[in-house]
């Protein structure tokens, strides 16, 4: 789901001040000239998203102008009003904007999704292929996104040189779905046993979420000899899309379908292996104040003193009641990951530093300098979910320029998303 729409409005009136509504509510009202002002807003009717300023100095006085506005606000193909403010809709205007044109060299290019059987593995994967560039690989094993490149073709996630691509070991990096636990509190092995089960095709998928037209939808289902460790009958549906602007979407959908009555509980999470130039350049924002559980500790809460976690050694905790965006920003590679999640309040942070990585058998000993664990979770409160319940969690990640940080957009990155 892009967080802004762009639209740029010609033949502006030469009038001091103004507002712009829609047909469905107002918009903002701009304040005059001063680009730090934040918008001040006509009326309440809905309350779009008012953490978002005018990050575009809106030039009145100008022919042209590029106005951003949140979610929801209207896109292409729309009436707005311009009106000057104060003295009602006096110079009113109303102008039906063109839809976003696709650059040129998109022309008759598609999306496309591709079956492919490695023959290393022998394993069978999708590579997911978006008309802009951007593309990404998930394997039925462990429904595992392994390879997620951005619209440049850069790939943005970690996979081992080391991985074992052999069941029942899970493949070591990409995007791990640990479903019906995270870690080793419960009845099931480590980080549940979804990571390593062969998934299918979902044949009967929900309705997306996503306007992407790329994607692919995966389920699994119990299997008898899982039913001995946990015993429940579940549909564990996930489906992994590409947006146009090159985020990757990961949206699970876990239904209770026990035919005795029971209820089941979960913990789950996406953990996400990201590829990162140097480690000890690498921050992540957002988790500051909160408590975390720290595994290296026996798992005592703490509280995070820094304004951003940084790495020097191993970490290995669980954030709790996070937001809803974290940012992992890569300063060397100038690189920021944007995520975003949905009934994932926690966090997973970790990164096995020199002498775990030495002992894994599947990670290369100097393969803890360029990759870092961060991923959306449901773990301190888990989910109980009656027959027939379902549950929906979500984690989006938008690779974006390093000029971000959280909170704040800058105007490189806003002229990136134009481009698209
Ligand atoms: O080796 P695994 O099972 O994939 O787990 C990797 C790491 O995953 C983290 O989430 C755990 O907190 C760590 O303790 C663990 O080492």
């Amino acid at each position: 789901m892009p967080e802004f729409n762009f639209i740029t409005i010609s033949d502006l009136p030469s009038i001091e001040s103004f507002y712009l509504s829609s047909q469905a509510s107002t918009v903002c009202e701009p304040e005059r000239r001063d680009p730090s002002h934040e918008p001040a807003w006509l009326d309440s009717t809905p309350p779009i998203n008012k953490k978002v300023p005018p990050i575009i100095p809106l030039p009145l006085f100008q022919p042209q102008c590029s106005l951003h506005f949140p979610p929801r606000s209207p896109g292409p193909n729309r009436h707005f009003l311009l009106g000057d403010h104060g003295r009602g809709v006096r110079r009113r205007a109303i102008q039906r904007l063109p839809p976003r044109a696709d650059p040129p060299w998109m022309a008759g290019r598609a999306s496309s999704v591709e079956r492919v059987k490695e023959r290393a593995t022998g394993l069978d994967k999708f590579v997911l292929r978006e008309a802009r560039g951007s593309s990404a690989e998930v394997y039925l094993y462990g429904g595992q996104v392994t390879s997620w490149k951005n619209n440049s073709g850069e790939q943005q996630l970690f996979l081992s040189k080391k991985a074992s691509f052999k069941p029942p070991k899970a493949i070591r990096g990409g995007i791990q779905i640990c479903f019906p636990q995270l870690g080793n509190h419960g009845v099931v092995e480590q980080h549940g046993f979804a990571r390593n089960r062969l998934w299918s095709v979902d044949e009967s998928p929900p309705l997306p979420d996503t306007t992407s037209d790329c994607h692919i939808d995966l389920i699994l289902k119990q299997s008898e000899e899982d039913m001995k460790t946990w015993p429940h009958s579940y549909e564990l549906r996930l489906q992994v899309a590409l947006s146009p602007r090159g985020d990757l979407i990961l949206t699970s959908r876990i239904k209770n379908k026990n035919a005795d009555g029971k209820p089941f509980q979960f913990t789950f999470a996406y953990h996400t292996y990201f590829s990162v130039s140097d480690i000890s350049e690498v921050r992540v924002e957002g988790l500051d104040t909160l408590d975390y559980h720290d595994n290296l500790q026996s798992k005592i809460r703490c509280t995070e003193q820094g304004d951003a976690v940084v790495f020097e050694s191993e970490v290995d905790r669980i954030y709790l009641s996070a937001p809803p965006k974290i940012v992992t920003i890569d300063h060397e590679k100038k690189r920021t990951f944007v995520l975003r999640k949905k009934e994932l309040p926690d966090v997973v942070v970790w990164n096995p530093w020199d002498r775990k990585a030495k002992a894994m058998p599947d990670f290369g000993a100097e393969e803890y300098k360029c990759m870092l664990c961060v991923g959306a979770a449901r773990i301190e409160k888990p989910i109980t979910l009656r027959p027939g319940e379902e549950w929906q969690g979500r984690q989006e990640i938008s690779p974006v320029p390093s000029s971000y940080s959280s909170g704040l957009l800058d105007p490189e990155m806003i002229q990136q998303m134009q481009r698209i």
